[in-house]
C-alpha cells in the first residue's frame, strides 16, 4: 500500500467564475488563482471566463499561458461570451468586467451603463450559480454594482454578495504601518467605511500594533486628516496619474485576501473591511452596499458590532452614505433596480 502524505490529498475543485478574464486585473489575478493563492496548496480550481465578444481571443490567449504554467491546481478553464454558461456551477463569482468611464461620460450614464452588465450576471448568478455561491463585485462604481447584481438574485442570500474594499483596507494597513516604521503585518483592527471611492472613511480609532490601542504616532489629527485619510482615499487616483492605467495587481491581490478571508476565516482578534448590503448596522440605511468592519468564521460576513464612533466618524460616514445613496436613486430613476 502506498501511503501520499496528506499535502498530496486533493479535494474536488472549486469552481470560480471571473469576468472581465481579458483586462488588467484579470490578468493580474488569474495565474495567482490557478497557482493556489486564493483556496491554498491543497484545493484544484476550475477557471471559467467571461469576456464580451471582442475579447474573446484575448481571453483565449491568457488560457494559453495559464496552459504553460502547468499549475498542477488547475483543473480547467473555459472562456465565454454568456454570462448563463460562464456563471454556471460557481461557487465564487469575481466581477471584474465593467464599462469603464469615458471622455465626456456623466457619472450617472457610467451607472446605467454598468446595470446593463451586472443586472444580467445576477440573474445569471440566481439561476446557475453553485448553491454555496460567493459573490466579490469589483467593476465600478463597486457598491452599487454589487447592489444591482444583488438585487437581480432574489433566490441567493444577500449575505453572499459584496462589493470589493480590501484594497482600499491594505492601503490603509500600508500608511499605518510606514507612519509607524513596522510591517503592515503588525498592524490590526483597522477600518474602511462607505463608499469605494474618494469619499470613503478609513477609520484609525480601533488600531492595535501589536496588539497594543493608542500608538502615539496614529494621534497627530493633523495627519490623519490631511495625509493618511486623503492619501487612502485618493490612491486609486494617485495610481492612474502614477502608473499611467489603473491599479491592477494590486486589486487582484485585494481579490484574493478578500475571497481568501472569507472562506477561510479572518485572523482572530483582527477584522477586514467589504461593502456588505447594510441591514442598518451603524445607522447605516438598509438596502444599500456600504463598507464595514467585517470578520468571517469560513461562512458570511459579518459586521463587527458595537464600536465606538464619535460625531466625526459619523459626519464622514453619513458623507460616504449619501454618495451611495445618490447612485442607488440614479440607477432606479431609470429603473434598473
Ligand atoms: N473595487 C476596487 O478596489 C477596484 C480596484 C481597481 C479597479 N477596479 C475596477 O475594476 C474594473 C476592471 O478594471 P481593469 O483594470 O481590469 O479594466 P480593463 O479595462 O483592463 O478590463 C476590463 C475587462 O472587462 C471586460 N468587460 C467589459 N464588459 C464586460 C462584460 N459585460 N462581461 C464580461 N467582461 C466585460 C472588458 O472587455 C475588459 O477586458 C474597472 O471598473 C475598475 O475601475 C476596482
Ligand atoms: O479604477 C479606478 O477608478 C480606481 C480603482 O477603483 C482603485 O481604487 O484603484
Amino acid at each position: 500500500m502506498t501511503v501520499r502524505p496528506a499535502t498530496t490529498l486533493r479535494r474536488e475543485p472549486v469552481t470560480i467564475t471571473v469576468t472581465g478574464a481579458a483586462g488588467q486585473i484579470g490578468y493580474a489575478l488569474l495565474f495567482r488563482v490557478a497557482a493556489g493563492a486564493m483556496f491554498g496548496p491543497e484545493v484544484p480550481v476550475r477557471l471559467r471566463l467571461l469576456e464580451v465578444p471582442d475579447a474573446l481571443r484575448a481571453a483565449e490567449g491568457v488560457i494559453l499561458e495559464l496552459e504553460d504554467c502547468a499549475f498542477p491546481l488547475l483543473a480547467g478553464v473555459e472562456v465565454f461570451d454568456d454570462a448563463n454558461r460562464a456563471l454556471d456551477g460557481a461557487s465564487v463569482a469575481v466581477l471584474v468586467g465593467a464599462r469603464p468611464r469615458t471622455a465626456g461620460m456623466e457619472r450617472s450614464d457610467l451607472l446605467a451603463a454598468n446595470a446593463g452588465i451586472f443586472a444580467p450576471q445576477g440573474r445569471a448568478i440566481n439561476d446557475h450559480a453553485a448553491e454555496d455561491i460567493r459573490v466579490v463585485v469589483v467593476g465600478n462604481p463597486a457598491n452599487t454594482n454589487a447592489l444591482i447584481a444583488q438585487s437581480h438574485a432574489p433566490d441567493v442570500p444577500a449575505a453572499r454578495f459584496s462589493a470589493l474594499t480590501r484594497l482600499d483596507h491594505n492601503r490603509a494597513l500600508a500608511q499605518v504601518a510606514k507612519r509607524v516604521g513596522i510591517d503592515p503585518g503588525h498592524v490590526r483592527r483597522l477600518s474602511i467605511w462607505g463608499n469605494h471611492s474618494s469619499t470613503q472613511y478609513p477609520d484609525l480609532s480601533n488600531v492595535t500594533i501589536d496588539g497594543v490601542a493608542g500608538h502615539p504616532r496614529l494621534a497627530d489629527e493633523t495627519w490623519i486628516r490631511d495625509e493618511f485619510i486623503p492619501r487612502v482615499a485618493g490612491r486609486g487616483a494617485e495610481i492612474i496619474e502614477v502608473r499611467g492605467r489603473s491599479s491592477a495587481a494590486s486589486a487582484a491581490n485585494a481579490i484574493i485576501d478578500h475571497v481568501r478571508d472569507w472562506a477561510g476565516g479572518t485572523a482572530p482578534d483582527d477584522w477586514t473591511s467589504a461593502a456588505l448590503l447594510s441591514r442598518g448596522e451603524y445607522g447605516v440605511p438598509e438596502g444599500i452596499f456600504c463598507s464595514f468592519p467585517v470578520v468571517s468564521a469560513g461562512q458570511d460576513w459579518q459586521v463587527v458590532p458595537d464600536l465606538e464612533l464619535d460625531a466625526g466618524a459619523r459626519k464622514s460616514i453619513a458623507a460616504s452614505v449619501d454618495e451611495i445613496l445618490w447612485e442607488r436613486q440614479v440607477v432606479q430613476a431609470r429603473g434598473l433596480l
